[in-house]
């Protein structure tokens, strides 16, 4: 291992177990700062309503540790809307942000737009498919943000199970992490090698740092976040923090196949020197006759760091 990597992993490695809500509110108070949670959400009506419902128990009425708590409504077709605002979260369609900036599929593209809606100094971004949600997951990600001014970005880390048709298997989650995430950053970011879960969709950042960096609009948006980042503030600016365990909705291989596919493109785009890549996936699917392919596009673009959105906005508000 790395000598970097041996000394950030001591340093920069947290435990949710290090903080109380009432010492974060404190220090929340002390610093003068807001915190905004953010749950982006695509048809996900089975799960957002009981994570909504347990961060404003936990971290509005009981400890006021929220300030702003948003689902970012990323075009869905069932109730997620509904069962979102009935739990008390301010719901905010993505089509409604940014209009002018034209309509991109992806959850980047929500996390994106979510800056331009929300107002936090903090920014936590949680996924609203989580199974068996602990607020304290939230308290885990302030953690460090609130107790250490050095640190600019916080992912969360966890153990994955994984549900399969014989039930829940106690690991085995995480499979784009491990087949390609992990193999990326240790053969091209090697100094960012100490992520045990660099894909988490649990993670918080300062707005400043999150405004000045471009956001994938697609899955790759937590890959390019973490390089992006660490490029722009340097590896000790970012830590982890151990939350415990995730279980969330699972999707299929050949959906995790897509998913790798927008990853991947994240990362080149990312590589010195880069070479243009086909953005064309090949997936099979077996039918009477044979086996059929499908073609899949897994480009995504980068919007722009919001700082500069902003910048033009105030600008006379031109297009960009
Ligand atoms: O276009 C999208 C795709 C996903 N999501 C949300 O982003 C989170 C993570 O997405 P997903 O569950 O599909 O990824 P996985 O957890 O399976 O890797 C979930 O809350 C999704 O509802 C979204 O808001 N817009
Ligand atoms: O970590 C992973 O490999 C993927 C897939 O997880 P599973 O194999 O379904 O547990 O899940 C993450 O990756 C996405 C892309 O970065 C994130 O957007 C998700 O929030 C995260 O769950």
């Amino acid at each position: 291992m790395r000598a970097d990597v041996r000394r950030w992993l001591h340093d920069r490695t947290y435990r949710v177990t290090c903080w109380e809500p009432e010492q974060l509110l404190a220090a929340k108070r002390r610093q003068g700062a807001t915190v905004s949670v953010v749950l982006p959400a695509l048809d996900e009506e089975g799960t957002v309503g009981a994570i909504v419902t347990a961060l404003r128990g936990a971290l509005v009425e009981r400890h006021p540790v929220i300030d702003e708590l948003v689902v970012m409504d990323s075009g869905s077709c069932d109730r997620t809307a509904a069962v979102a605002q009935e739990a008390g979260a301010r719901v905010v369609h993505v089509d409604t942000v940014l209009p002018g900036h034209g309509r991109v599929p992806g959850k980047g593209e929500a996390l994106w737009k979510s800056l331009h809606a929300t107002s936090g100094d903090l920014v936590v971004f949680v996924d609203a498919d989580l199974v068996a949600f602990d607020p304290r997951f939230v308290v885990g990600l302030l953690g460090p943000l609130l107790t250490d001014p050095a640190v600019g970005y916080v992912k969360g880390l966890y153990d994955r199970p994984l549900t399969t048709t014989e039930g829940l298997v106690p690991s085995g989650g995480g499979r784009v992490t491990e087949l390609l995430a992990r193999p990326l950053l240790n053969a091209f970011w090697p100094e960012l090698s100490g992520f045990v879960q660099p894909l988490s969709g649990e993670y918080a950042g300062r707005r400043d740092l999150l405004e000045s960096v471009p956001f994938a609009s697609g899955y790759g948006v937590e890959f390019g976040l973490l390089v992006d980042l660490a490029r722009l503030a340097g590896v000790d600016a970012l830590a982890q923090a151990d939350l415990g365990t995730r279980q969330h909705g699972h999707q299929s291989d050949a959906a995790l196949g897509r998913m790798a596919g927008q990853i991947l493109q994240t990362a080149m785009a990312r590589l010195p020197g880069r070479t243009t890549a086909s953005t064309e996936l090949l997936q099979f699917v077996r039918t009477d006759d044979g086996v059929e392919a499908v073609s899949w596009d897994t480009g995504t673009i980068d919007r722009p760091p919001m700082r500069e959105v902003r910048a033009r906005a105030g600008h006379g508000g031109r297009r960009p």
